[in-house]
């Protein structure tokens, strides 16, 4: 695992950007793993940037996000699909049929995760994987003990994420109780992978995930297995690893 630390969010969106903007230069048809949360909004802030000032196009690019909960609506306001659209795809020239999402809503949620896990399949490796890490050591929404074997699945989310999440809905009773996700393998196969930590309340996991046993009871230590991984963090976020 390779660790940038730098200054503070500004400095992680920074260099993330830089980059997720190298790869698209290098390769105009680049398949990117995208994430939500609040962690890449900044990045994203960035890449719209880019691509106003005309320095990269996402016309060719391909895009699939780790994840979507079961249950709301594309116009609800925190399902991820209105939040990529928000935040990134409505303001640049992706084509639509290229911003890859689990579909929350499908009648058959089985169907679709095998569905999604073709498509990404079908559009070859993943070429870089943007990942933001939950305070549990989850990545997508692949909660502890979920199998390092796992592919696109349906997960029964953690009453911790629930209430991490909960910030973003009225209540609590509002957040929905499942989600699909890419699985842990899906996530491996990534020819490279981003993972973006800021702030304090992350210092604890980050410093399990780089120093720590690899254990499914912390899904992000399996990162350590990838041949390319590289983690963007903040001081605050790295203040428990020694690097
Ligand atoms: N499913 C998402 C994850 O993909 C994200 O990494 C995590 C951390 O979110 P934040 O970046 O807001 O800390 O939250 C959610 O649960």
């Amino acid at each position: 695992m390779h660790v940038i630390k730098v200054k503070d969010y500004e400095a992680m969106s920074e260099k993330a950007c830089d980059i997720l903007v190298k790869e698209m230069k290098s390769n105009e048809r680049a398949v990117l793993g995208l994430a939500t949360g609040s962690t890449p909004e900044g990045l994203y802030k960035r890449l719209i940037e880019k691509y106003k000032n005309h320095e990269v196009s996402f016309k060719q690019i391909k895009t699939f996000n780790l994840d979507e909960y079961v249950g709301l609506d594309k116009s609800d306001k925190n399902s991820y699909y209105y939040y990529m659209n928000d935040k990134l795809f409505k303001h640049i020239d992706i084509p639509p049929t290229h911003a890859a999402l689990p579909n929350g809503k499908a009648e058959n949620i089985a169907a679709e995760c095998e569905r999604y896990e073709k498509k990404i399949k079908n559009a070859g490796q993943i070429d870089i994987q943007v990942l933001g890490i939950g305070l549990n050591g989850h990545i997508g929404f692949n909660e502890p003990n979920t199998p390092f074997t796992s592919r696109t699945h349906v997960v029964k989310l953690d009453e911790s994420t629930r209430q991490a999440n909960a910030r973003f809905f009225h209540s609590i009773d509002d957040v929905p109780t499942e989600a699909i996700t890419m699985g842990i393998a899906t996530i491996m196969d990534s020819k490279k992978i981003l993972l973006l930590a800021s702030g304090e309340k992350k210092a604890e996991i980050l410093a399990q995930v780089i120093h720590g046993e690899i254990t499914e009871k912390v899904p992000a230590s399996v990162l350590q297995k990838h041949p390319n991984v590289t983690i963007i963090a903040d001081e605050a976020a790295l203040s428990k690893v020694k690097i």
